[in-house]
């Protein structure tokens, strides 16, 4: 399998209009900021002729009015300068910031979009570096073209003119100065953009590596793999380390070219325009100006040149931002009404991205409308797969999934998974309060529909006796409740959101006895709510799904046998086997009696 952390290019052109769509909405903003920008680099060239005037004519005059009117005239210019420098800074932050803001937000949207599938094949930690940290990269590219970029340019448009005007043939030496300066930047350009990929890839690895070892702290530290970890984060560590040196060594040797070649051509027009006073075609005045400007000059190229560096980390960023905006969203179809009925699996057959072997041959079965269906059988033999496929998280290659005789794929996505309760092998709580976990698919429901929905879970009397109630803090994932409470905390949110079909995985494996009687409880209740709902069990511990209407038993990615409990043991086939089998680990696990 590819590393999804390595992303696949993209034109710079590509690039260019995926920023122009993150700016297009700010439009007038970004013209409006340009403009002060500009002006406010306009302004800049007035600085050098208070020099020439100060030599030329304030200081040979030495009128003491004069200069007092000269002196008020240079603080009240400067003055002014920064006031609009201030605005022009302090815009083009909040601009960033908003523009920043935007794409962090969108990608998040589309990153709610996607399918399972998307999820599956990138860490979590790496997926949630692209909505995070991509962005912020992208934040120094945009601060830095919006605070300066368009001043520079400007600046280095109005200082050329004034150089060519106040004497054409010195500014000549900017013909040699300025292509040289472009071709040193042009040919860092690519060698930059490529360590910043490799820069940003690495900040994915990084978070991905430190998000997995922090989810799992507890597995970690029972296998006692804190040093595999250390070792795992510190190689990404360093790789991230060595990877910006790299990186500055280039902006170190671009920076360094660059600087030289203009202070080359400061060297040139010295002693040309030096020869010049020499031979009187140029005041002293004149040729300090025109130095200064020269400096004005450089200075903003030299800026636009080292843009480079932030554009090509910011066109990373915005490439792996713009590979997850072109990831298609999970498509569904326009039916919203959503009606109950049987779930059927005609002749379906499923295989895992990037897998050989199908998770589902040919596999055809029917839930009718408000029956329990239990699927049983063997580890691998495609059980989760039948729920992952009901509840759309993937759809089959070939065969269909029905619902009342209606294509899955038919059904708007998410009037369909209104009408699904899931109920995880692992189930998944929220940082939050008990209360909002239960009620997170219907936050408007009221504390009566939360109790309620606890009590038939069998959970109300655990969520007393927590210190806070319904409002104690479950902490993050539900660390702070134990495994039967959370799944039971899972049932009542599964209760509490009224679906026409629920789908539980495994909910009673991992158990133990007492707890896995506390679930059938809960079970019990849910299945009570005698309100037709269609009840899709998976389950290890058969004596849970005793009384389910029809027991399907599934190997190898096919059904082998159905029916109920009592029918399936008469006709001695998998399922008493596995019936057997499990009484016999029961007989041998149970205490002995005194
Ligand atoms: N996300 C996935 N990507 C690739 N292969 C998968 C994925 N999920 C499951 N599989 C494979 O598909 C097959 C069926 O898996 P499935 O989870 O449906 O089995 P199961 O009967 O629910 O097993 P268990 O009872 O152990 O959970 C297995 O071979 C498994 O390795």
């Amino acid at each position: 399998m590819s590393d999804p952390n390595t992303e696949p290019r993209q034109s710079t052109l590509a690039i260019l209009k995926r920023l122009w769509g993150v700016l297009a909405p700010y439009k007038t903003r970004v013209l409006s900021l340009v403009a002060l920008i500009s002006f406010t680099a306009a302004l800049e060239a007035v600085g050098p002729q208070f020099v020439r005037y100060a030599f030329d004519t304030v200081i040979p005059e030495g009128n003491a009015e004069l200069f007092l009117w000269f002196a008020a005239a240079f603080a009240g210019f400067y003055l002014f300068r920064a006031v609009i420098e201030y605005a022009g800074m302090y815009w083009s932050f909040a601009l960033t910031q908003h523009v920043v803001s935007d794409v962090r937000m969108d990608a998040y949207n589309h990153l709610m979009t996607l399918p399972v599938s998307r999820f599956s094949n990138e860490q979590s930690g790496s997926l949630s570096s692209r909505v995070v940290s991509d962005p912020n990269a992208l934040e120094g590219m945009i601060q830095a073209a919006a605070s300066r970029l368009s001043g520079q340019l400007v600046a280095i448009l109005v200082v050329a003119a004034i150089l060519i005007v106040m004497n054409w043939q010195l500014a000549m030496v900017n013909l040699v100065v300025l292509p040289l300066m472009a071709v040193i930047t042009y040919h860092y350009q690519e060698p930059l953009r490529e360590a910043s990929r490799d820069i940003r890839e690495t900040v994915a690895r990084l978070t991905a590596t430190s998000t997995e070892a922090i989810s799992n702290i507890r597995v970690v530290k029972a296998f006692v793999g804190e040093d595999q970890e250390r070792q795992r984060f510190g190689r990404q560590n360093q790789a991230y380390v060595d990877l910006n040196l790299d990186r500055r060594k280039d902006v170190g040797k671009m920076e360094g070219f660059v600087n030289i070649t203009a202070n080359y051509g400061l060297g040139a027009l010295l002693v040309i325009g030096g020869w010049m006073v020499v031979g009187d075609t140029l005041t002293l005045g004149e040729l300090t100006a025109f130095i200064m400007y020269q400096r004005q000059l450089q200075g903003p190229v030299k800026s636009v040149m080292f843009f480079n560096d932030k554009l090509q980390s910011g066109m990373a960023a915005l490439e792996r931002l713009s590979n997850l905006m072109d990831a298609e969203p999970e498509s569904g179809g326009s039916r919203t009404d959503v009606p109950s009925g049987t779930i059927a699996l005609n002749n379906v057959r499923f295989t895992y991205p990037d897998v050989k072997e199908p998770a589902l041959r040919g596999v055809s079965m029917q839930i009718p409308h408000g029956e329990t269906a239990a699927l049983v059988g063997s580890s691998g033999a495609g059980k989760s797969t039948v729920a992952n496929l009901i509840g759309r998280f993937w759809d089959p290659q070939d065969g269909a999934v029905t619902l009342d005789g209606h294509d899955l794929r038919t059904f708007d996505l998410k009037a369909l998974r209104r009408k699904i309760a899931l109920v995880p092998q692992d189930p998944t709580l929220f940082s939050g309060t008990v209360a909002s976990n239960i009620c997170y698919a219907e936050p408007d429901a009221t504390d009566a529909d939360v109790q309620r929905a606890a009590r038939m879970a069998n959970a109300h009397a655990f969520i007393q006796a927590l210190p806070n109630g319904y409002d104690t803090q479950v902490g993050e994932r539900g660390v702070r409740l134990s495994g039967g409470q959370k799944q039971r905390v899972a049932i009542a949110r599964a209760i509490l959101k009224e679906a026409q079909v629920l789908l539980l995985d495994e909910a009673t494996s991992d158990l133990d006895s007492e707890s896995e009687a506390v679930i059938q409880d809960a079970l019990d209740g849910l299945f009570a709510r005698g309100d037709g709902l269609t009840s899709v069990v998976i389950a290890h511990r058969l004596s849970t799904i005793e009384a389910a209407d029809t027991i399907l038993v599934m190997e190898d990615g096919q059904l082998v046998e159905s029916g109920t409990h009592d029918r399936l043991l008469t006709e001695g086939g998998r399922y008493a086997e596995l019936w057997t089998l499990q009484h016999r680990r029961n007989e041998a696990t149970r205490p002995e009696q005194a």
